[in-house]
């Protein structure tokens, strides 16, 4: 089969992108998708996506990681195949689309800056000294000094295959706090089993952990290695927050097209 994919990014965390409305990449395999994501056998990428037709809504996102296997929500993913959704022509002033973790909303600013809500939160578990939430994917919040020198490969390989979280898997994120409402997140994704430059659902972690600490903050500044990311709530109560919406960049980089054996 040949795919035409288009390359995307967001703040760094890149995908490979495909026009699936009319199914014709459906039958992608696991192994095909991996090699696909491979940075020296395939396009490169963090994961793949395809953009399928979804009665009700805009469209349906399908995420892959880059091991091949369906992913939970990814938050650049969601921002970056908005702006694939305008590219491909469909254009709306809120777009609404389906992806694994439910119903999002999603809209382009005229200077190209794409806002992605996110799903409600209600629950922070402190885990020792750590916090663990679900934003759509599984995030392991670890605030640190320093975020720079740590070894986010090393450190984020231990916790992840530790006993506590081996079989499922989390996405585990170093977080430094640098003035009331700025953090920097870098973070270490599972599925990709790396270091990314970026990462939206575990930004947008660490932005609601740092407001339950109440550090008093509901619209948060975050860098990233690829970037600055803004992410904005409502606390409602104890432990229930909502209207995350999680704001950046998203750009197409190159498109092109692959036989895929
Ligand atoms: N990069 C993604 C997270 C992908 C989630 C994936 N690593 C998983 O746990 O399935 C993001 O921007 O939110």
């Amino acid at each position: 089969m040949t795919l035409k994919f288009y390359k995307y990014q967001g703040t760094g965390n890149d995908f490979i992108l495909a026009d699936n409305r009319t199914n014709q990449y459906s039958s992608l395999t696991t192994d095909q998708i991996r090699r696909l994501c491979d940075r020296r056998f395939g396009i490169g990428a963090d994961g793949l996506m395809l953009l399928n037709q979804k009665a009700g809504y805009d469209f349906e996102m399908k995420y892959f990681n880059a091991d091949g296997r369906e992913g939970s929500m990814c938050g650049n993913g969601g921002r970056c195949i908005t702006k694939f959704a305008y590219h491909l022509g469909i254009h709306r002033i809120d777009y609404k689309f389906i992806a694994v973790d439910g119903d999002h909303e999603a809209e382009i600013d005229p200077d190209g800056i794409v806002s992605l809500k996110m799903k409600d939160v209600d629950k922070i578990r402190r885990f020792h000294s750590d916090f663990i939430l679900n934003t759509g994917s599984p995030h392991y919040i670890k605030p640190v000094n320093e975020v720079m020198d740590i070894d986010v490969y090393k450190k984020g390989r231990d916790i992840r295959y530790s006993k506590d979280f081996e079989a499922e898997g989390i996405n585990v994120n170093f977080v430094e706090q640098v003035t009331d409402d700025k953090i920097i997140v870098r973070t270490y994704e599972r599925g990709v089993e790396d270091e990314t430059y970026s990462c939206g659902t575990g930004v947008t972690a660490a932005a609601l952990v740092y407001y339950h600490n109440e550090n008093g903050f509901n619209d948060v500044e975050v860098k990233t290695l690829g970037g600055t990311l803004t992410v904005e709530f409502d606390r409602m109560g104890e432990e229930k927050y909502a209207n995350i919406w999680l704001c950046g960049p998203a750009e197409k980089v190159f498109e092109g097209e692959v036989v895929v054996k």
